[in-house]
């Protein structure tokens, strides 16, 4: 299941403040973006005190987009969770005891898109366990300045994606998973048979949060490129994030195609890299390659050391 948190927050990073009234901070715009977000979305959750306090509707508003998850054959709108250990289902909704026990059962009802909208406490849990792949965060532009007002608050590591401005709000979207996805592609670096002419990388090819293939340098013959030892595997990768300890390389000196041109043929559409390349084999520049034709890339530095360090010809 892909999980999207969303919330809107003050300058000063709160959700809320401790008054009974619901705190607006977003303005119509962003309301019609979130609403473009839950219909994209088969289930919509919060936790037991915004359920109380606000008694969201949590329904899509736009006749248009109700009409065209109609005319694709969803239901006019995503289903309402709750979850909390005191409030008891109504009408449609369902309500749960725990998180792990609503990912569970929605898991097992079909759900593949699940929009988290709060509260503090929620969104929290959700961060701190590593149990989202977005968060869309609208920052108004006002202070809320209210010490018993919620805050958003979580560990998390987090690569910002996009930035919208609405009017007066900046809809920032952050991207949750880079890191774990890097830590798994530095991990199968490892495997690597060892080389002295060659680097040791690892590659995890992910599409809406799942994992389509991996691979690692020298994985099924000599000089096998971790990414097309993972793109070898697979027959259609179009849309997909390639996450690669080491940058993809630009030109190679067996004269074999360069990843960078592969990554393009497959239609990936990003590219996450920890350790950019360094002119020891080759002088490359993948990542303006791939950046050129409009490829989104991301360089992690925060994980290079770690890519690095299974290279051992690169000494201490
Ligand atoms: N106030 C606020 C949000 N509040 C969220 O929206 C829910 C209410 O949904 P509904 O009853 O359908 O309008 C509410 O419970 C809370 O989770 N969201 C935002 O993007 N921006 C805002 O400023």
């Amino acid at each position: 299941m892909y999980v999207v948190l969303s919330c809107a927050a003050s300058i000063d990073g709160y959700l809320d403040d401790s008054s009974d009234t619901r705190l607006l901070l977003s303005n119509a715009a962003d309301f019609d973006r979130v609403d473009e977000v839950r219909a994209g979305c088969d289930a919509i959750m919060v936790g037991g005190n915004t359920y109380r306090r606000d008694q969201p509707r949590l329904r899509i508003r736009s006749a248009d987009r109700i009409a065209a998850r109609r005319a694709s054959g969803l239901p006019e709108h995503p289903l309402r969770v709750v979850v909390s250990r005191s409030v008891a289902a109504v009408d449609d909704w369902l309500a749960y005891p725990s998180i792990d026990l609503a990912l569970k059962d929605l898991e097992a009802r079909g759900v593949r898109r699940l929009m988290v909208e709060g509260g503090a406490d929620v969104l929290a849990q959700f961060l701190n366990r590593g149990l989202a792949d977005e968060l869309h965060l609208a920052v108004a532009p006002r202070f809320v300045g209210d010490p018993r007002g919620t805050r958003l608050n979580g560990i998390a590591e987090a690569t910002l994606a996009e930035v919208t401005q609405l009017d007066q709000i900046v809809v920032l979207r952050y991207l949750l998973r880079d890191h774990a996805f890097m830590r798994q592609a530095i991990e199968l670096s490892k495997l690597c048979p060892p080389s002295d002419t060659a680097f040791a990388v690892g590659a995890v090819i992910v599409r809406e949060g799942k994992i389509l293939s991996t691979g690692y340098s020298r994985e099924t013959d000599p000089t096998v490129h971790a990414e097309q030892a993972a793109l070898n595997k697979i027959g259609d990768a179009k849309g997909a994030t390639v996450y690669s300890s080491l940058e993809p390389c630009s030109i190679r000196k067996s004269g074999a195609r360069p990843c960078a041109d592969r990554l393009i043929e497959a239609g990936i559409a990003r590219v996450v890299y920890a350790w950019r390349e360094p002119p020891l084999f080759v002088h490359g520049d993948g990542a303006a390659v791939l950046k050129d034709v409009g490829i989104e890339v991301v360089e992690l530095t925060e994980l290079a050391a770690e890519a690095r360090a299974t290279n051992v010809m690169m000494g201490p």
